[in-house]
């Protein structure tokens, strides 16, 4: 190894995990040079505010506002600046200008990737990004490089450490989703804007990237079906615990077979769903992630760790941009992105999985049957029913739990439970996870 030579390498952006990446990047330059072959010169951080107040003290002469200028001078561009705009045209100018990238931006990569790993392969550039799913945790690198030899079938977990924390919360300090969320965006946890984050968009933006790479097909993130976290209430949350579960939000993305035709298909969704309290997701807590991924050959595995977290997370770009130095300097092509399956995408409201429905309904005779009625009628199978009054009296309130279902008949089914006279409301629609990992 050569490490008198120099690489040199570009930061934008020095937030949460900006300035920590640039902190130990300077700290530990010796370390990374021995592993890397070369020398990681850090040559620039562009950012908004060159006099901004930061968490980290790093060099000032260090930082500037131009960009563009100090890609064109970088061996590597490390982007941690978050958004699609202007982080798509920085990735693009990097790559085309033949430099290698490392990013933990899940939205640029879930709505730009495709464009962005042309360009790459086009000029021999490599774009990297283990930390732009589950934080700290390997997970892009196990799903590309170590399970390339497999046929995965499952993947399937908590892919975002917002609001597992917040969920945590509502069930151990029986805390408010905003309060909760202060706290996560403190720890820098959370998104520039946590809607993305309590909404579900960043959970399907990383299912997006998850499935692509497991089933070796584009799933554009607008398949994935997206459910957040904002309608759970405290009650759902006691309801939940009451029925031996925990609420998580989950990212499931499958690989289903139609039994009729044998033809095989992609579904990728995201949704708050109801975990046994024994099952082992049920235990990942606060900002942490867990990744189960079920493949033919090597069975099921699981992935866990720290989700989110500016120091947590600068240790996966730092380790692509050891391993990006190392291919520079040894030369050689890079991973390419196999999207050769192209299996089809799963129309939502075609996924199976079991429901919880609670429904206020009155405390009369004949309420049950109208009920029941209706589940008849729209083909939903009823495996569980607990019936019990309303602490103020007024009503009665029923927890239905089903039997496997589509989402289109289930949705359906609300709709026509919500217009049935006897039901007074549907206060909560949660997803059940099935036996094993399966939901
Ligand atoms: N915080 C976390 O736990 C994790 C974050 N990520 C991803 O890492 C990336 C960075 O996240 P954070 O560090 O948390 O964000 P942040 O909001 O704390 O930091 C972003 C930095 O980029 C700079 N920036 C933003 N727009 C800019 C522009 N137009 N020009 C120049 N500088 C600009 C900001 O001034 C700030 O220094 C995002 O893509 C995020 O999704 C991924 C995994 C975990
Ligand atoms: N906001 C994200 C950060 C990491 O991807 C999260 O909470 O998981
Ligand atoms: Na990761």
């Amino acid at each position: 190894m050569n490490e008198s030579r120099t690489v040199k390498v570009a930061l934008l952006g020095a937030g949460s995990v900006g300035s920590q990446v640039a902190r130990l990047l300077l700290e530990q330059s010796e370390a990374f040079a021995q592993r890397a072959g070369a020398r990681l010169e850090l040559v620039g951080i562009a950012v908004r505010n060159v006099d901004a107040a930061r968490d980290v003290d790093l060099p000032t002469e260090l930082f500037t506002t131009d960009a563009e200028r100090l890609i064109l001078g970088a061996d590597f561009v490390i982007e941690l600046m978050g958004g699609i705009h202007p982080a798509l045209e920085l990735v693009t100018l990097a790559l085309a200008s033949g430099a290698d990238v490392v990013t933990a931006n899940k939205a640029l990569l879930a709505h730009h990737g495709p464009e962005l790993f042309e360009i790459a392969e086009r000029v021999g550039a490599q774009l990297y990004y283990e930390a732009a799913v589950g934080g700290a945790i390997p997970i892009i690198r196990p799903l590309r490089e170590n399970l390339a030899g497999d046929r995965i079938e499952r993947v399937l977990g908590i892919v975002n450490g917002t609001t597992n924390y917040i969920l945590d919360r509502m069930h151990t300090e029986k805390d408010t989703l905003e309060e909760s969320l202060r706290i996560a965006t403190d720890l820098g946890y959370a998104e520039a804007d946590p809607t993305a984050d309590i909404e579900g968009f960043d959970a399907q933006q990383k299912a997006a990237i998850l499935a692509s790479i497991a089933f070796h097909t584009e799933v554009p993130v607008t398949t994935v079906s997206r459910e957040g976290i904002t309608g759970i209430s405290a009650g759902q949350i006691a309801d939940a615990e009451r029925g031996g579960h925990v609420v998580k939000l989950l990212a499931i993305c499958e690989r289903v077979t139609d039994p009729d035709t044998g033809i095989e298909a992609v579904s990728a969704r995201v949704h708050p769903t109801l975990v046994p309290a024994d099952h082992p997701l049920a235990s990942v807590h606060g900002g942490n992630n867990a990744i189960f991924v079920e493949s033919a050959a090597a069975g099921p595995l699981m992935f866990y760790g720290a989700g989110a977290g500016g120091v947590q997370t600068a240790s996966a770009v730092l380790g692509d941009l050891v391993s990006a130095a190392r291919r520079h300097v040894a030369g050689g092509p890079g991973l390419g992105e196999s999207m050769d399956a192209d299996l089809p995408i799963v129309a939502p409201e075609q996924v199976s999985t079991r429901y919880q429905i609670a429904l206020d309904v009155a405390d009369e005779p004949g309420v049950l049957a109208q009920v029941a009625q209706q589940f008849a009628e729209h083909n939903v199978s009823v495996a569980t029913a607990e019936q019990s009054v309303a602490t103020d009296g007024g009503h009665a309130v029923l927890v239905i739990g089903t039997h496997t279902a589509t989402e289109g008949a289930l949705q359906q089914l609300v709709q026509a439970l919500a217009e049935t006279s006897a039901v007074k409301r549907v206060t909560g629609v949660l997803r059940v996870l099935g036996e094993g990992v399966r939901a």
